[in-house]
């Protein structure tokens, strides 16, 4: 029997069964296989950075007050004592009235306290120095430890791994980190007409679309997929697959199988080897969706229909899987925008609908200065008399793509899409709309 729930809850439900539990399993990995982790501890460094006093310019070291009050008309004189090797800490020191030359990444000298450009200077050849441009104390340099305090926490735990991270840690000596653990998603694939994608399918068989693409979608929440054979519409295979999967993953979904016929048995299955958490959801399409805890995993079934399917993962799944890998909530790209026609919807449940946006000229003119804004077509909800504008105060307009949950073809129109409330006779034309981005 369905335990109907709404699409709050169906996202809210196993948060607050699973989400607390998770995202404890750590291991140590090389810098080469940090992108993208989660750093299970704060990094802080034994080394300071740079370990020296460092030159940003190719020039002269000098004691910045030798400096003061000189120009090119007036020149300060200095004495060259020496130059600085790279690599190699510096023979010598500058005394008061003496210079240094350095290039860009040279140790600063023992005294010298700024660097003065090369363009600046002009060497006479007898052994001095003309600096025509005065330079303050620090200039074009920077102090040992002035990127990493010895001792200073720089990545703390919970950090999602980019590049710069990992230069960072490169900086400091750092070779390998701890990380949270990859969590792995079982993906299940079920139906007799259901062929894996690299067959042709013969008669009314159709290709698997739903597995590669929750795989990737998985894959994009920073967790790891694992595929599993297509299972056919029979009880006693399904029921061994997601034994199985159940046993090696941290997370199962199945898709397929989901509604209430006679050869649909993800419902059954689930409820004979956990506890079904709900089954049914108000909201079109995506209707059949389940979640279950089975040794308190979870476990999701999701509708066949890949559009419904895809639908389903971003809202539902998406979030615990997010939660699970440690990075929050991850509720995806959201862009503000106005409708450009109304689209009916009265059907008793909530609904997603596909959207894309649509070319306009930049307003950000109008938004800033306030003036000239043309109204634009007033929503029946009287919410819009203007339209939304996005980040850089463009404004931004979206249209309904008109798609159907078993055509996933259809999205490639889309750019993402919107929830319409479940007790509203539809969105309007004008109305403001919170669209959830694809990517
Ligand atoms: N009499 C009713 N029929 C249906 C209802 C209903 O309430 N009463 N609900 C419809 C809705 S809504 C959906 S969604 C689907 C749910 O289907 P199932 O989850 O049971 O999935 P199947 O019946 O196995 O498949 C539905 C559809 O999707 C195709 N499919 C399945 N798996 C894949 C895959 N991996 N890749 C590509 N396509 C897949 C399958 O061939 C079917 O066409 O039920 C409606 N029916
Ligand atoms: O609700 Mo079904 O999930 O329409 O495709």
């Amino acid at each position: 029997m369905l335990t109907v729930v709404d699409l709050e809850q169906a996202r809210s439900i196993p948060l607050e069964r699973f989400g607390g539990s998770c995202a404890n399993r750590k291991r140590v990995v090389s810098l080469d296989g940090a992108l993208g982790k989660v750093l299970a501890r704060d990094i802080v460094s034994e080394e300071g950075v740079p370990p020296f006093d460092r030159s940003t310019m190719d020039g002269f070291a000098v004691r910045a007050a030798d400096t003061f009050g000189c120009s090119e008309a007036l020149p300060a004189i200095l004495t060259l004592v020496g130059e600085v090797e790279m690599g190699v800490a510096p023979d010598a020191a500058c005394s008061s009235g003496t210079c240094m030359r350095i290039l860009t990444g040279g140790q600063v000298p023992q005294g010298a306290d700024a660097v003065v450009m090369l363009e600046q200077c002009e060497e006479y050849g007898d052994g001095t120095v003309g600096i025509m441009r005065a330079v303050a104390p620090g200039d074009n340099m920077v102090f040992k430890n002035d990127d990493v305090k010895p001792g200073e926490p720089v990545l703390r735990a919970g950090v999602g791994i980019a590049p710069h991270h990992i230069g960072s840690l490169a900086s400091m000596g750092i070779t390998e980190c701890e990380v949270l653990d990859d969590v792995s998603v079982a993906v299940i694939s079920t139906g007799d007409e259901i062929v894996d994608e690299f067959r042709k399918p013969v008669g009314a068989q159709m290709r698997d679309v739903n597995a590669p693409m929750l795989a990737a979608a998985v894959r994009a929440c920073g967790a790891r997929p694992v595929r599993y054979p297509i299972v056919p519409d029979e009880y006693d295979a399904l029921l061994s697959a997601v034994r199985r999967a159940l046993e090696e993953c941290d997370m199962v979904l199945v898709s397929g199988g989901s509604s209430a016929g006679q050869r649909d048995n993800t419902a059954r299955v689930l409820s004979e080897l956990g506890e079904l958490l709900y089954h049914g959801v108000a909201i079109k399409p995506g209707k059949p969706t389940m979640c279950a805890a089975v040794r308190e995993k979870p476990a999701f079934g999701l509708p066949g229909h890949p559009v419904a399917a895809y639908f389903m993962f971003l809202e539902v799944v998406r979030p615990l899987l997010a939660r699970m890998c440690g990075a929050g909530d991850a509720g995806g790209r959201v862009r503000r925008a106005t409708l450009r026609e109304g689209i009916p919807s009265n059907h008793g449940r909530a609904e997603f609908v596909a959207v894309r946006f649509e070319g306009e000229p930049d307003c950000a003119s109008r938004l800033k200065g306030g003036q000239g804004a043309e109204p634009h077509s007033e929503g029946a909800s009287g919410k819009a008399s203007r339209g939304a504008f996005d980040e850089d105060g463009r404004e931004a307009f979206a249209s309904p793509v008109r798609s159907k949950s078993g055509l996933i073809s259809s999205l490639a129109a889309a750019d993402g899409y919107i929830v319409i409330g479940r007790n509203t006779e539809g969105a309007s034309a004008g109305q403001r709309v919170d669209v959830r981005l694809f990517s």
